[in-house]
């Protein structure tokens, strides 16, 4: 037990001594049997995984068929992020927004302080030093998270840079390391003897940012965007209040590269709210002849004004934290082929009897499988064989179709930004911006039908800023008035350009209108042409969309009629949108910057209303 505040700094695990101290308050609250410094080594690796094995918690798949590679089911209470049980603990609660959970900070800290004492006894407390973006970088954004999980420990080291090399870096910088404290516990103390379960956690559940502080306290959850502290949390949450305070964009986005015919290459960044379809954009396998995509990212983009005024974005992640259903051999064969090179975690999927994964939408459904609930399933069973928010936890540098910029900290400069929702109805397959300004209206506007990516009611539409209402750190007023001032600040001409795009529009059958997957590079190929001047669109009160002619569409499969519905802007549909978002600004009262006031009027006005 080394629980002693005034431990030597051998002992302490670290030479930095903020960090020891740190490290030493934690283990005095929480009281764990032992702890433990990361090092992130293959040795430590295989001890973790071993001892979830051990526990039940992991089943370790066919070496064969997935190399190095475990699978785990969580409890059925613990499947999503929680947004009703995040908050946003800034100072003032005005700070916070409209769109946050708020408590005073030292409110918040008392009540988590009580769940926090003694949480750990029996179970060992992990330190683990990890980075977000590149270590070389050059301001390394370092954190370091105290967690009792090793499900946690495991995951951690996939989808972020951890170990040994990271302290050596902060212990070399002193003072100089700034990193963000990221408490994290399950909330399940064992008593004496007592045995383990399976899946711990704690039905009471905080996912708690304290923004001024840059610290993050979690309690109660083993679920990826609860409890890897580096990817949400700190990655959206505390990094856009980084970003508003340094004049950057920290962003619920993927990032690909785009190869034309000819050699060129752009690159594309792009918002859809969780499970609307940004890892399947990133890794996109196009229909189109002589397109090539690469990616660099499929879920976080942080980008900041190169010196050519340009706005560059790096994925500050190492991994890929994928939903399983869906993905497949067709919509996405490089998230199969990376997933298929092993070293990776899949949770809540099915496991099949010869030790293999699978869910819905996958080929060849087993015969019979164990489903996420450890119940028989087979094709026939009438519920599903895995949680609709299942994931697949996998390193990114196993991705064959990984650009080799992502090696590179400046990252690369973004041509266009996508945003887009679920939306069954009024919006058109793809939209362009008329300026910076007005794509930020676009934004702003996001809507959504919600998925199982997180807790509550499934396929409600709701406004969802630029895919970052669950993760926008600060008051989302401000959010969009720093949207606004990076434009008016910048070279309007060196700018991404703003589109709207949307995927899963649907008939009067409720058949998708749009074959989605590898043929949304027609529409990315539209884009590009739009920025090269070379592909015409038609004016519309929402903004500029295709001419039937100037969308690609040759050997698609849909009449024309078809790609017109997908394209179709219906002023009526439009004008039922909009009580629904004069009620969306409504929350943001004098917040709400005017220059989205008057885009609001515009949109009206251009509806004759
Ligand atoms: N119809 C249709 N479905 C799609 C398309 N792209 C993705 N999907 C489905 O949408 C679901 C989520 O897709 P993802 O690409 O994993 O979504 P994501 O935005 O990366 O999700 P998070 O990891 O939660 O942020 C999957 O079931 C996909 O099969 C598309 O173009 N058309
Ligand atoms: O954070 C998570 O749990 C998964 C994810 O990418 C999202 O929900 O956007
Ligand atoms: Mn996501």
């Amino acid at each position: 037990m080394t629980t002693d505040t005034t431990v030597a700094p051998a002992e302490a695990g670290t030479t930095h001594e903020g960090l020891a101290a740190w490290v030493a308050e934690v283990a005095a609250m929480t009281t764990p049997d032992r702890i433990h410094w990361v090092t992130g080594s293959d040795e430590e690796w295989k001890e973790l995984t071993d001892k979830l094995v051990e526990a039940g918690t992991f089943t370790r798949l066919d070496e064969a068929k997935k190399p190095n590679s475990f699978y785990a089911a969580s409890s059925p209470q613990d499947v999503a992020r929680v947004e009703d049980r995040t908050f946003i603990c800034s100072r003032e609660e005005k700070d916070s927004g409209p769109t946050n959970n708020w408590m005073d900070p030292e409110k918040m800290k008392d009540l988590m302080r009580g769940l926090y004492a003694g949480c750990m006894k029996g179970r060992t407390m992990y330190v683990i030093p990890f980075v977000m973006g590149h270590l070389e970088a050059e301001k390394p954004m370092f954190g370091v998270e105290i967690t009792d999980s090793e499900y946690v420990v495991v995951s951690m080291r996939v989808m972020a840079r951890t170990g040994r090399k990271v302290l050596d870096r902060i212990e070399e910088l002193g003072d100089a390391a700034n990193y963000v404290p990221a408490l994290h516990s399950l909330g399940a103390p064992l008593g004496d003897g007592e045995q383990d379960v399976a899946w711990p956690c704690n039905e009471e559940k905080y996912i708690v940012q304290f923004p001024e502080e840059r610290t993050i306290w979690s309690y109660g959850s083993g679920y990826g965007g609860n409890a890897l502290l580096g990817k949400k949390c700190y990655s959206l949450r505390i990094a856009s209040v980084m970003a508003r305070d340094e004049g950057w964009l920290a962003e619920h986005m993927l990032i690909l590269k785009l190869i034309s015919p000819e050699q060129q290459v752009y690159y594309v960044a792009a918002a859809f709210p969780s499970a609307c379809g940004k890892t399947n954009l990133a890794m996109l396998e196009p229909t189109i002849p002589g397109w090539k995509v690469e990616t660099l990212g499929d879920d976080i983009a942080w980008m900041r004004f190169g010196k050519d005024g340009r706005l560059y974005a790096v994925n500050p992640e190492f991994g890929f934290f994928g939903v399983a259903p869906g993905t497949n051999e067709h919509t996405n064969p490089n998230a199969m082929k990376t997933i298929n090179k092993g070293n990776s975690v899949f949770t809540n999927v099915a496991l099949t009897d010869d030790g293999d994964v699978w869910w819905e939408g996958l080929e060849n459904p087993p015969a019979h499988a164990t489903s996420w609930k450890g119940e028989d399933w087979t094709p026939d069973s009438e519920e599903l064989s895995s949680h609709p928010n299942s994931r697949y936890c996998t390193p990114i540098e196993q991705c064959d179709i990984l650009a080799e910029e992502y090696a590179d900290p400046a990252g690369v400069p973004i041509s266009a930004i996508l945003f887009g929702g679920r939306r069954k109805t009024t919006v058109p397959l793809v939209t362009e911006s008329r300026d910076w300004t007005h794509g930020t209206f676009m934004g702003a506007t996001l809507s959504s039908e919600t998925t199982a990516a997180a807790t509550g009611q499934v396929g409600v539409v709701r406004r969802d800023p630029m895919a970052m209402l669950p993760f926008i750190g600060y008051n989302a007023g401000d959010y969009f008035q720093h949207w606004i001032n990076i434009g008016k600040d910048a070279d309007a001409t060196k700018l991404p350009r703003i589109f709207y795009v949307n995927w899963f529009r649907r008939d009067d059958e409720g058949d998708f209108l749009w074959p989605g997957f590898g043929e949304n590079s027609r529409v990315l190929k539209w884009v590009i042409e739009r920025l090269e001047g070379k592909a015409a669109a038609v004016e519309t009160p929402i903004g500029h969309v295709p001419t039937p002619e100037s969308l690609d569409i040759e050997g698609l499969d849909m009449t024309p009629e078809q790609v017109q519905a997908a394209l179709k802007v219906d002023p009526e549909e439009w004008k039922a949108e909009i009580p629904q978002i004069e009620e969306w600004f409504a929350k943001f009262g004098d917040q709400l910057p005017t220059q989205l006031q008057i885009e609001l009027d515009t949109l009206k006005s251009r509806l004759g209303l």
